[in-house]
């Protein structure tokens, strides 16, 4: 990628020219590269697939803070026999079979291209939009090498993930980190904090109840927001995780005005056998239908996109343990995915982060100014 026109390469020489060109390409559109970053899926339902994916996943020292020979050493003899097959099933349940692969890439990429349409109304053509995954494909690597060859010498790195974490946003940015300790030519980073308490965010999930909700034929008499599952020991070491998502959680029910006995924090997906943040997500539905609770809602602002963990978790596996435990309306509220309010949330938080890169036009203007010499 190094220049041509201010140096030639003859074999191992080089002849260097001491005047630097005025359309020199390298000088020429400078681009802004914007990568959404999600957790990833695997490519396919069957063993061998969900195999690479958990593998990779769970040997993420991120993710599992133990011991890691013992871990691997547990993880390649017990769990990756077990879990595969499992895990599989669940995927099945929910796949997106017309396109061949899981809703959150589905998902993820209808945001991303939601959000460059939205960008290039604001800044023109010199902001390119792509996305990734921490696990699986498409590989943030190689994200982020298209972008440098496409000209982006800045990246704006969005992990989508509304409360910070380090098994989830740490990890996803260490991993473009890792990318650019490659690269002799590394772009300019920026990353996009958690987003746990904007305004436009918590908004955004309280339309999106709202919406679900008036097409309803009864009304819940409790709302479930139930995030992602954490142990706790992360949380006593001093990861904030727990606290942002308390907080979205009340200023969702300061949002919808409704009191706090309506409004419940709860935590799901939990993973091995230590303790994880509590409430359980499972446990309170259950709890609830045998207090004599009927009309029970779950949603999952944790989440910027339905997976597995929505979908076949929250939607089916709950679903069912509430009706079997007495409950009789039970209806999940779908993640905001990529309604426009969600897109233009992204988009608006990209558009604060690029401060100073780069102003509403300003892009183009500077590219203008660089054709004209
Ligand atoms: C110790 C294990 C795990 C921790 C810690 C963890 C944290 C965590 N995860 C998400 C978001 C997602 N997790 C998803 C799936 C998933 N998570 C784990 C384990 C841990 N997660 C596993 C093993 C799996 C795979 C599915 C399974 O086997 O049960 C997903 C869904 C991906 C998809 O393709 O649909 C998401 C999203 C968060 C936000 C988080 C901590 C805050
Ligand atoms: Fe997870
Ligand atoms: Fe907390």
């Amino acid at each position: 990628m190094a220049d041509q026109r201010t140096h030639a390469r003859h074999g191992d020489k080089v002849v260097y020219q001491t005047d630097f060109p005025a359309d020199h390409p390298e000088i020429g559109p400078e681009k802004i590269g914007v990568l959404l970053l999600n957790l990833g899926t695997p490519e396919g339902t069957d063993y061998w697939s969900m195999r690479r994916y958990l593998k990779e996943f769970l040997s993420d020292r991120r993710v599992i803070e133990a011991n890691p020979v013992f871990w691997q050493l547990l993880l390649n003899t017990v769990i990756l026999t077990k879990r595969p097959k499992s895990s599989g099933q669940a995927y099945a349940s929910i796949w997106n079979e017309e396109k061949n692969e899981s809703p959150l890439k589905t998902i993820t990429r209808d945001q991303a291209d939601g959000v460059q349409t939205i960008l290039h109304q604001r800044f023109g053509e010199g902001i390119i939009v792509d996305w990734a995954m921490r696990y699986g494909y498409p590989r943030t690597e190689d994200a982020v090498n298209d972008l440098m060859s496409k000209g982006c010498r800045r990246i704006l790195l969005v992990a989508l993930y509304p409360q910070y974490a380090a098994a989830t946003t740490a990890t996803a940015y260490d991993h473009a980190f890792r990318a650019l300790m490659k690269m002799r030519w590394q772009p300019s980073i920026r990353t996009v904090p958690p987003y746990h308490d904007e305004p436009q965010y918590i908004d955004a999930v309280v339309r999106s109840i709202h919406d679900h909700l008036a097409d309803l034929s009864w009304e819940p008499e409790v709302l479930l927001t139930s995030f992602h599952g954490l142990p706790k020991r992360y949380l006593m070491a001093g990861d904030p995780y727990h606290c942002q998502c308390a907080k979205s959680s009340r200023l969702i029910r300061d949002a919808l005005g409704w009191p706090k006995e309506r409004v419940k924090l709860c935590f799901q997906s939990r993973f091995g056998r230590e303790e994880w943040l509590k409430p359980y997500t499972d446990e309170t539905i259950a709890e609830l239908a045998r207090q004599g609770v009927k009309n029970l809602a779950i949603v999952s602002p944790g989440f910027a996109a339905d997976c597995v963990e929505t979908l076949e978790e929250l939607n089916m596996q709950g679903r069912e343990t509430f009706l079997e435990n007495g409950g009789e309306n039970f209806t999940f509220i779908p993640c905001l995915n990529a309604r426009e309010d969600s897109v233009g949330l992204i988009a608006d938080l990209v558009t604060r982060e690029l401060g100073g890169w780069v102003e509403p036009r300003a892009l183009a203007a500077g590219n203008a100014r660089r054709a004209a010499g």
